[in-house]
């Protein structure tokens, strides 16, 4: 199982989206981070062919997705950013309609209905019009469609943005279970989310994939340069001006914050970066809570 983006790049009139993107994903789970704007719905868009690349070639399987559209389609699940479903349909209705719009025999289909709605808790709530959901469920109910005819690749842009902290552990452990057999290409801003789920990362600032790799090559990159610096509130606000400040605690009563410390200056406990640091190394210049 393999899809190459090679040399990708996506123009809006004057303005490039995407520029010579290059990655191939396998299976497993990838990470798709980068701010507002930075071209990750246009990546996915393109991947799904709902976009036009300007430049570059995608390969799935080692041809031209272009020369085997209808068979590439047919692995493909994808979550669209924004809910896009009958609203007026009760949701059994709805993925029995997906699933008949697939060709996807009949008994097959409501397996697989009843499969997918179990997963992301949504079985009670099969026979209530979609309209009367609320965003979560929405959320749960596109990723079941996404899902439905047991795709081998799945985009997810932005899978988890409604969901509660428990829905959001239940969609997590949904992805890692079925990330064994499938390649998964999530984008989203929630970095937690991901974390420890993700085999890679991709990054992207303005339509450049600025960054590739595992959890752990990513967070080398700020390796002895983070750092727990007990402080003051006053302390903090003269220092916050210096360094980007990805979070602050107390402990005791005593205020810990936690800095990039790029240029080894300050006094504090080394401890291990996360991706949430790396981000913030990347995107955030100084940026600081409070
Ligand atoms: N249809 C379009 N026409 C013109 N410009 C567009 C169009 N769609 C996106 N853009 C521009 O392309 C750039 C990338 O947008 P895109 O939606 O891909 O970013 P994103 O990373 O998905 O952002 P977000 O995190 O806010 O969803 C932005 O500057 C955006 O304004």
């Amino acid at each position: 199982m393999k899809l190459e983006v090679r040399n990708c790049g996506k123009q809006y009139g004057e303005q490039w989206a995407l520029q010579d993107v290059n990655f191939t994903l396998t299976h497993g789970i990838y990470a798709l981070l980068g701010p507002n704007g930075s071209g990750k719905s246009t990546l996915m868009n393109i991947l799904c062919t709902l976009l036009e690349k300007t430049t570059g070639t995608l390969l799935w399987e080692d041809k031209e997705i272009s020369t085997c559209e209808n068979a590439y389609l047919q692995q493909l699940g994808y979550m669209p950013q924004t809910p896009c479903m009958y609203e007026d349909f009760t949701l059994f209705n709805f993925l029995s309609y997906m699933g008949v719009m697939r060709g996807m025999p009949k008994s097959f289909l409501h397996q697989r209905i009843e499969e997918v709605t179990k997963k992301v808790e949504l079985t009670d709530a099969l026979d209530k019009k979609i309209r009367a959901y609320s965003g979560g469920m929405k959320q749960r109910a596109m990723l079941c469609a996404a899902l439905l005819h047991d795709p081998k690749i799945l985009i997810l842009d932005e899978p988890t943005a409604e969901l509660d902290p428990l829905k959001r552990i239940l969609v997590q452990k949904l992805l890692m279970e079925v990330s064994k057999d499938k390649m998964i290409l999530i984008a989203t801003h929630v970095v937690s989310d991901v974390e420890f789920i993700a085999d890679q990362f991709l990054i992207l600032k303005k339509g450049v994939l600025i960054e590739q790799g595992s959890r752990l090559a990513l967070v080398k990159l700020l390796d002895g340069k983070v750092k727990e610096v007990k402080t003051t509130m006053e302390e903090y606000q003269s220092f916050k001006q210096q360094y980007a400040i990805s979070s602050i605690r107390y402990e005791h009563e005593q205020l810990i914050a936690r800095v990039l410390d790029l240029d080894d200056t300050l006094e504090g406990e080394v401890v291990t970066a996360n991706i949430n640091d790396v981000y913030l190394h990347l995107f955030g210049e100084k940026y600081a809570v409070l």
